[in-house]
């Protein structure tokens, strides 16, 4: 058959047009923002980061670094004379190159045997600190007899005794430290700064004086039985000698030193052991002392901080109600929302996101864009906003979205305001009901808000309605609503989900006999979770779930988090809150056709837990199919747009197959 025109409606093959903008780097005079512009590519079924700038005047935009590899991190030398980034441009490991912006010249500077990380800029621009990962030795044991010359034998025996030993995206991880270096921003050779079997981490913050670099860790003997400890150091630059400046039984990380060198900045909270907390902004005097708080009030979570220019205020982002805005924080605490509506770069589901920097004069440049297209880079000045780039109106602008509307419920379990958000189909007809695909987010605590999403649009151009809801749990309303499935997840959220499902069936968008569920991850959880509590749903594709809270706690690359924070016991200590919560415990009440995805080399919610649910649903009888996905990783479901466009267009046959089917099959 002929197509008679262009295909007006978001496609799968769209997926490799679409292009993203993150990381924007105002140069300090604002004339300029350098951004890492995520693009699909057809032919390595991948998403290439390249490096722009945009005039931010003019809205021109140049190439800084879009040639074969992969190239991100740009980063402004103090006086903007200068681009910093991470490249691998010339094939092999990535290295940090610099570009000199007015001859245009660029060079790399390094030429590492391990990819660089969390570069930073001395501050009178003579030397770059970075760091690095350096191979320890294996635990041995024992040995393998000689090898004849020329022999071919098997890799040897991989001997471990590390808790982190397997990595989600990295698979199995090579024993070793992230040291911390510095390298003459000129060329030259680079030097180890720091030592020890312990992780020193970015992001890097020079003290003004460049004597000394802020970073944080954990450099205690338990450190491995402690996921979220951290203290902020201070590592001396001649010497090597490390002083810590916090103490707290509790993270404190991403130090950022005040241009004044007055004062540190830094985030982090009380551990209390809680499912939740909210990330807290803090300063102190540069030596650590009169420590505070300064967004206690404000009740939300700090992503980013970064000074202004004069020293007297902290720029921070932060996510409300499923919104991610820019907040200016004085030192005095009190705070003044200057940007709203970011969007990060992940594309498959609306979860909130975004990045920001800020000028000298305090001109911001976020990620931002409305909930039909991936984010642009928008330049903010006071109340004026200017969109610098449109990355994708060759594209979207010839096409149909999804509109996106905002829905708010009260839940039927105790009547609390829950929000989501309603993708209609293109065309949608007021008054005109749809198939409803209730499409559940992870975490569990994170939250979904008005963003670009490829899966609800393709959910969306074949029919369906689809709901992204915020149930108790989500973030960005605050810790007592997050912390309200602490120890009880899932739990309660079920009834918030199906409140807002009943509060677009109400309004007249969804139709009642035609309900569908998805989610991933912690969404898979509670998709899982909702089959074995109701049969109100046609059917059902968890992905990437968790099934058995106890093999989560053992296999999962979070061990230690999910048995101390998710539970505060071990297994075997309660083994009856580990099974009540699982989803395998309700198997035997699940009637609804439920397809199982998982990520073949999915190191956070481990294959075995998807293959559970599929054979325990075979077992049961119950209409099922198992998707493995090849190569990919949790965080990486959707990384590889085919795999990404093939992963909805499965979920949609599965819906489509119960869809029409007639009532008397469903029962
Ligand atoms: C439920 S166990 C771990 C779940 C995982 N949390 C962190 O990695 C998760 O839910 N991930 C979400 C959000 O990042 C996802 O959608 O993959």
């Amino acid at each position: 058959i002929q197509a008679t025109g262009p295909e007006r409606h978001f496609t799968g093959a769209d997926l490799f047009s679409l292009e993203v903008a993150a990381d924007p780097q105002i140069s300090p005079d604002g004339s300029q923002v350098a951004y890492v512009r995520r693009s699909g590519d057809i032919m390595t079924d991948q998403f290439r980061s390249t490096i722009w700038l945009v005039d931010t005047r003019s809205s021109e935009q140049t190439p800084i670094a879009a040639g074969p590899g992969g190239h991100f991190s740009p980063r402004w030398s103090p006086d903007g004379s200068r681009l910093a980034y991470i490249s691998s441009a010339e094939g092999g490991t990535t290295q940090i190159f610099v570009r000199w912006m007015e001859s245009g010249e660029a060079v790399r500077l390094t030429n590492l045997p391990y990819a660089p990380g969390s570069i930073a800029w001395s501050p009178d621009g003579t030397r770059i600190a970075y760091s690095m990962l350096i191979p320890g030795e294996s635990a041995g044991l024992g040995s393998a007899p000689d090898a004849p010359e020329g022999a071919e034998w098997a890799d040897p025996l991989d001997v471990t005794t590390a808790v982190g030993y397997r990595a989600d995206g990295q698979g199995y991880l090579r024993p070793g430290f992230n040291q911390i270096f510095v390298v003459p921003a000129d060329g030259g050779t680079a030097r180890q700064l720091s030592f020890g079997d312990y992780h020193h981490g970015g992001p890097l913050s020079w003290t003004p004086d460049g004597r000394a670099i802020l970073f944080s860790g954990d450099l205690t003997p338990d450190w491995e039985m402690d996921p979220v400890e951290g203290e902020i150091y201070s590592l001396d630059v001649t010497t090597s000698a490390i002083t810590p400046l916090t103490d707290r039984n509790g993270p404190d990380v991403n130090p950022v030193v005040s241009p004044d060198g007055r004062h540190i900045a830094w985030l982090g909270f009380d551990d209390q052991r809680r499912g939740y907390e909210n990330v807290l902004l803090h300063v102190s005097d540069s030596d650590g002392s009169n420590q505070r708080v300064l967004t206690g009030a404000l009740d939300r979570s700090i992503n980013t901080a970064i000074w202004s220019a004069n020293s007297r205020a902290v720029y921070v982002s932060y996510d409300d109600h499923g919104q991610t805005k820019v907040a200016r924080v004085s030192l005095s605490g009190s705070i003044t929302t200057v940007a709203e509506g970011l969007n990060g770069a992940s594309l498959d589901r609306p979860y909130s996101g975004g990045s920001f920097s800020v000028a000298r004069d305090g001109t911001l440049a976020i990620t931002s864009g409305p909930a039909t297209s991936p984010a642009d880079i928008v330049l903010v000045r006071g109340s004026n906003r200017r969109q610098l780039t449109h990355l994708n109106d060759d594209l979207l602008g010839h096409k149909v979205m999804g509109e996106v509307r905002r829905m708010e419920t009260a839940s039927t379990f105790d009547g609390r305001p829950i929000e989501s958000w309603l993708t209609l189909p293109p065309g949608h007809v007021e008054g005109q009901r749809h198939p409803l695909i209730l499409e559940i987010h992870g975490g569990p605590f994170a939250a979904y808000g008005p963003h670009f999403s490829t899966d609800n649009q393709l959910y969306a151009a074949a029919g369906y309605a689809v709901l992204s809801v915020n149930p108790r749990g989500s973030t960005s309303y605050g810790t007592e609503f997050a912390n309200l499935i602490h120890h009880a997840y899932p739990g309660n959220d079920y009834h918030d989900l199906m409140s807002a499902v009943d509060g677009v069936i109400a309004a007249g968008f969804a139709d009642p006999d035609q309900l569908f569920v998805t989610g991933g991850s912690g969404g898979g959880v509670l998709t899982s979770w909702i089959v074995g509590n109701t049969n109100r749903f046609r059917a059902a594709a968890t992905q990437k779930p968790v099934i058995n809270w106890t093999t989560q706690a053992l296999i999962s690359d979070i061990p230690v988090f999910v048995a101390n924070y998710w539970f505060g016991a071990l297994p075997w200590e309660d083994q009856q809150s580990y099974w009540s919560r699982s989803p395998l415990s309700l198997v035997g009440n699940v009637e609804t056709p439920t397809l199982v995805l998982v990520g073949g080399e999915d190191e956070r919610t481990p294959v075995s837990e998807a293959e559970q649910y599929y054979m325990a649903l075979r077992m049961e009888g119950v209409p099922t199919t198992l998707i493995r996905v090849p190569g990919a990783s949790h965080g990486g479901l959707a990384a590889r747009p085919s795999q990404s466009a093939a992963k909805a267009s499965a979920i949609l046959a599965w819906f489509d197959r119960y869809r029409n089917a007639p009532n008397d099959i469903m029962e």
